[in-house]
């Protein structure tokens, strides 16, 4: 099997057809939403809350509230339909989350995306998950994960996911390929294209991404959505804690498997990490924006149709992606 990751592709640029970069046009239709870009901020709490998903879904981006705070998803799916903005919330497999998708139905709060958020999404406890939520909220975008393999994409859209999740282990504060030997941590880019030869329905890159350039490359080898964490973690607006040290500023960020998030260390797969702060995330938005207008340019299209024409060379392999 060939296998390679972001750092180890570069995609070769095709003639030109826009006058300035500002004609390309990034915008997605993700479920029956367009959004202004391929990005979403990881379902995790040093990464989204309340206030940035309110400001993403107000500003045209897509969002996925984490599960973390189980009691407060009903009161945000309800002050999102307030404010007439677009819901998006995370669920685990356990018993009482099958009852709680059954309480929305009850109680008429319907989301607009649901995602399944699971360490290893190619499990009988997922398909049940999907087959149960597509039951009672026929209307919602079910989004299944993570996966790492064709097969695995096969059965979770079969069950009825509307799109999957592909990413084992190549995130920033991952320790899941160190701790279990298993996952696409090294070869996330490759594993996204096998799994995209099988998908019938969109993907979503999940982990991995460390440069702007990498969302262009995930769409190329089969994204439709490119999901971050590490790249989103330093700023105002990401609610990880600020911390000075040594007079520079860092924001914490950490995994969902991590201690700081479980508070046991039982099945510990994640880490916690201190990133450089960066300021306001509408900066990094904005430049991940025109980034991807840039690629578009190279790709020779007007549109993110044009990425995935191009072709590409790989040129070196390295298990670890800039992470050491
Ligand atoms: N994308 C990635 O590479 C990874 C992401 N994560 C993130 O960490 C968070 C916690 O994940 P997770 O532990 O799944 O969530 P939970 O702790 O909610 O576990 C969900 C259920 O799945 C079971 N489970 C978890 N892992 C496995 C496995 N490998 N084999 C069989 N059953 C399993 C758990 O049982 P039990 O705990 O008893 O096994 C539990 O019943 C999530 O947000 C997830 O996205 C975690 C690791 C990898
Ligand atoms: N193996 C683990 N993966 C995790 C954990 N918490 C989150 N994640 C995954 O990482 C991505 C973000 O990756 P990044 O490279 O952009 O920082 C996130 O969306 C999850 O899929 C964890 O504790 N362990």
């Amino acid at each position: 099997m060939q296998v390679f990751d972001y750092e180890d592709i570069q995609l070769i640029p095709r003639k030109c057809v826009v006058g300035s970069r500002k004609e390309c046009d990034t915008s997605i239709k993700f479920g029956k939403h367009t959004f202004k870009m391929p990005v979403v901020p990881a379902n995790m709490e040093t990464i989204i809350d309340e206030k940035l998903a309110i400001f993403l879904a107000e500003n045209g981006y897509f969002y996925v509230m984490h599960r973390f705070d189980e009691e407060s998803r009903k009161p945000f799916i309800k002050l999102m339909r307030d404010k007439k903005l677009f819901s998006s919330i995370s669920v685990g497999v356990k018993e009482h989350e099958y009852n709680f998708i059954e309480e929305l139905k009850n109680e008429n709060l319907i989301p607009d995306y649901i995602t399944i958020d699971i360490a290893h999404g190619h499990s009988l406890s997922v398909i049940n998950m999907i087959k149960h939520i597509k039951k009672q909220l026929p209307e919602t975008f079910v989004i299944a994960g993570n996966v790492g393999t064709p097969e695995a994409v096969i059965d979770l859209e079969e069950a009825g996911a509307d799109a999957t999740k592909v990413g084992i282990g190549p995130g920033k504060v991952c320790i899941t390929k160190l701790k279990t030997g298993f996952g696409t941590g090294g070869w996330q880019l490759a594993a996204l294209e096998r799994c995209m030869q099988v998908a019938r329905k969109p993907l979503i890159a999940d982990g991995g991404v460390r440069h702007h350039g990498d969302i262009a490359k995930s769409i190329k080898f089969g994204a439709s959505m490119v999901m971050i964490g590490s790249l989103f973690a330093g700023h105002d607006e990401t609610p990880g804690e600020l911390v000075e040290k040594n007079g520079e500023k860092f924001k914490s960020y950490y995994g969902s498997a991590s201690f700081n998030q479980k508070g046991t260390k039982t099945n510990i797969e994640g880490k916690h990490i201190l990133v450089p702060y960066k300021g306001s995330i509408i900066d990094t938005l904005n430049e991940m924006q025109q980034d991807l207008q840039s690629s578009i340019s190279y790709s020779g299209g007007k549109d993110l149709d044009a990425i995935r024409k191009v072709d590409y060379v790989i040129i070196k392999n390295s298990i670890f992606n800039g992470d050491f």
